[in-house]
């Protein structure tokens, strides 16, 4: 862990927890303690970009919210992104947080203990986004769980809840408490349809009301995620809520690989799309952060990323007929979430090991002033590729290919 005075923790003499860069919890806080201030501005520059042709502001938070991250010891970093002064319109302000946390007991423990254990920890998270005066919160997906799904055993089936199940109750009374919409991404057994397990977002409303459902759409067949083994591919579409703080959307996870996916929400019209995830460095780091920032940059929406951290060790090893030797955990979950903005800045990163929240102000006129600048959605040409996708649905699609005469020609 790097200490306050920026050093990393090995030259404390202190083991580096795992997970650390260098014994540092960020790429961001790496460079920051190890360039000097003027360089550490350029290298934010070029790794962040700049908002409003300024570096992304970093914003305070109530003394109860920092005293909350060190008592429950959670990494906690608050910002803002601004837009430009519009005559015509009032500026769109909202608070959005989003959580990254471990689980808490071991796998082994009884279901019931592991779960209570999360929500009790979740609370004190939700406590401080709640006493920071957040509008809109994230948590990551199944959130109540430990991601098994890698072991392919069913008995975990058996942390699946109806959708006004008791983690959305536990949600619903702290939404009301604290005015706050919260997105939560649970594993759903939807009991009137025979038992079918999703993997479902549940968005509840500043009024404790569950506003709807998104199941997610695109389910992984890669490593260790063997997830289609639980369930299957969604049958909600990409709804956009309309909240009291704004239009948001969710794409859960692997979705974040499919760009036709950010897309339809950004169709939608949403303001605001959450990429609640869980992942691993070993697959998907060099991804993290350039999926979600390039749609924040394609759809003209803010993009809110959010992963677990920590390393889950199940009972039972497993393999995943990709010839790895068989073992018993996914690899690390590298946390590191954080936001992106429609004008291409982003927002540095939570703590590669440690739970955290992170909280960012966006003003949502910045939305709509991208598009007017870049006109990507307007130049964006739908009906050319509405025809191409027709064509290539049916059985007897041709790729456009135009091969050259003379290809052969050398040979
Ligand atoms: N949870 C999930 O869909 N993970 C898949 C791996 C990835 O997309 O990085």
């Amino acid at each position: 862990m790097a200490s306050s005075n920026g050093k990393p923790a090995q030259e404390e003499g202190k083991p580096a927890a795992e997970g650390s860069i260098g014994g540092y919890e960020s790429l961001h806080r790496l460079l920051e303690a190890n360039l000097s201030p003027d360089l550490f501005q350029e290298a934010s520059r070029l790794l962040l970009g700049l908002n409003c042709a300024r570096p992304l502001e970093a914003i305070s938070l109530p003394e109860a919210t920092t005293t909350l991250a060190e008592t429950h010891n959670f990494d906690v970093q608050a910002f803002r992104f601004s837009a430009d002064k519009e005559f015509l319109r009032q500026p769109r302000l909202v608070r959005v947080g989003l959580i990254q946390n471990s689980i808490v007991v071991p796998t082994t423990c009884h279901f019931a203990d592991q779960k209570k254990a999360i929500m009790d920890k979740i609370k004190s998270i939700i406590n401080a986004a709640g006493g920071s005066g957040v509008n809109i919160l994230c948590l990551q997906e199944a959130w109540t769980m430990p991601f098994a799904f890698c072991t392919r055993e069913k008995k975990w089936c058996e942390f699946a809840e109806p959708v006004d199940g008791e983690s959305t109750q536990f949600l619903q009374e702290l939404a009301q408490k604290y005015n706050m919409v919260i997105v939560s991404p649970i594993l759903e057994r939807d009991v009137n349809h025979g038992e079918t397990i999703w993997n479902t977002a549940v968005v509840i409303g500043n009024n404790g009301n569950i506003i709807g459902i998104h199941r997610k759409n695109h389910i992984p067949r890669v490593g260790d995620f063997n997830e289609s083994t639980y369930y299957m591919e969604g049958n909600t579409g990409h709804p956009v809520f309309e909240t009291a703080y704004g239009k948001i959307g969710v794409n859960i996870c692997y979705g974040r690989h499919h760009p036709l996916n950010w897309l339809a929400f950004g169709l939608n019209g949403a303001e605001i799309v959450f990429n609640p995830s869980a992942t691993v460095g070993e697959l998907s780091e060099p991804m993290w952060p350039i999926e979600a920032r390039n749609a924040a940059i394609a759809n003209s929406y803010f993009v809110g990323s959010i992963n677990r951290v920590g390393t889950e060790v199940f009972p039972n090893p497993f393999t995943s007929g990709d010839g790895k030797p068989q073992h018993a955990d996914f690899g690390h979950f590298y946390g590191s979430s954080h936001f992106s903005a429609p004008d291409a800045s982003c927002t540095p990163s939570l703590s590669r090991y440690r739970d955290g929240l992170i909280i960012s102000d966006m003003d949502l006129n910045l939305c709509r002033q991208i598009k007017d600048k870049w006109a990507f959605r307007m130049t964006a040409r739908y009906e050319m590729y509405a025809s191409l996708l027709s064509e290539y649905l049916k059985p007897d699609f041709k790729p456009q290919v135009i091969v050259d005469p003379l290809i052969n020609k050398r040979a």
